[in-house]
């Protein structure tokens, strides 16, 4: 089993008598992209500020890499990269000249590491240029990079793909892959936009009104166990197979799993049942999102 970078234990904020964070637990492993997803005023922005050690927990630990935050805040904090919502950049300056700005923020970061993360995040034909003539998706990578220089293993980006388009996000992920997979960085991604994470992430962690109410991996959304069948008439056939279904208007939502879909074909056909179709029905992130909280605020 691998071990988790980043262990977040029994974490909880309290602010004027208000718990804001509840009891939070959440391990991030290498490799892996965890979304952190929850409706505005969740708990998500502060759980990120107790995580970079802008805020201090009420109770709780936050382990990175072994270390206690709040006992060996340096080494905890120094391979711990971040990127708030709208990176900050000299944007008349080009993008070399930020990252070498960034760098002498850093020990030890050389030219040839700069030259390392301009091209894996895909920026040396514009590098030279300046940040103001740069695109949206540009500046998140440029972004990236400066996040990239001190060769962290944990990433945290809040809100981190605010105005792209889905083009922009779809390749801001495909960079992001890349730096969990080939780097093995763990990267924890926070936003209250379902459909991105969804795009994004290998796993979620939903967050509402500061208590984790779900941890998922988001492959097993591929096993859907609704099936839809187009049928005429198919009610008393169903019946008598002892089949569950609900029925909207001419389509019958049957509870059954992918094994039990050929015999189930071949026992209503030889009941006479006409069958123009039968598809999977898939649970979307967003319905199980939406029954989870209730109908909380989804944008
Ligand atoms: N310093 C503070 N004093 C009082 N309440 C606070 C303080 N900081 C945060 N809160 C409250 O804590 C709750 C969580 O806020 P937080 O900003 O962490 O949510 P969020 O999930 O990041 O939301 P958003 O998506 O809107 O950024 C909110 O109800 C907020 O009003």
């Amino acid at each position: 089993m691998t071990e988790p970078i980043v262990q977040l234990k029994n974490l909880s904020k309290t602010i004027k008598n208000k718990k804001i964070i509840d009891n939070v637990n959440l391990d991030l492993y290498p490799g892996t992209i965890t979304g952190f997803l929850g409706p505005n005023g969740a708990g998500k922005t502060t759980t990120i500020r107790m995580i970079v050690g802008l805020m201090k927990p009420t109770s709780g630990d936050i382990i990175i890499n072994g270390h206690d935050l709040n006992r060996q805040y340096e080494e905890a904090i120094s391979q711990v990269g971040v990127i708030v919502e709208n990176p900050e950049m000299y944007k008349f300056l080009s993008g070399y000249k930020n990252l070498e700005h960034f760098a002498r923020m850093h020990k030890n970061i050389t030219k040839e590491r700069i030259d390392e993360v301009i091209q894996q995040m895909g920026l040396e034909n514009r590098i030279h240029e300046k940040v103001s003539t740069y695109s949206l998706g540009m500046r998140q990578r440029l972004g990236l990079a400066q996040a990239l220089l001190h060769r962290p293993n944990f990433l945290i980006l809040d809100e981190p793909t605010n105005g792209l388009d889905p083009a922009g996000i779809h390749e801001f992920r495909n960079y992001l892959r890349f730096i969990a997979e080939q780097e093995g960085v763990a990267i924890l991604v926070s936003s209250h936009l379902l459909a991105e994470m969804e795009l994004m992430c290998d796993r979620i962690a939903v967050i509402q009104a500061g208590k984790i109410i779900d941890i998922r991996e988001l492959q097993q959304q591929e096993t859907a166990t609704h099936y839809v069948l187009e049928a005429v008439d198919a009610d008393t056939a169903l019946h008598d197979l002892q089949i569950e279904f609900t029925k909207v208007n001419d389509q019958y939502i049957l509870a059954i799993t992918k094994q039990e879909v050929p015999t189930l074909i071949a026992n209503l056909v030889a009941k006479g049942i006409a069958i123009y179709s039968i598809s999977m029905q898939h649970t979307t992130l967003e319905d199980e999102f939406l029954a989870l909280t209730g109908g909380g605020a989804i944008v």
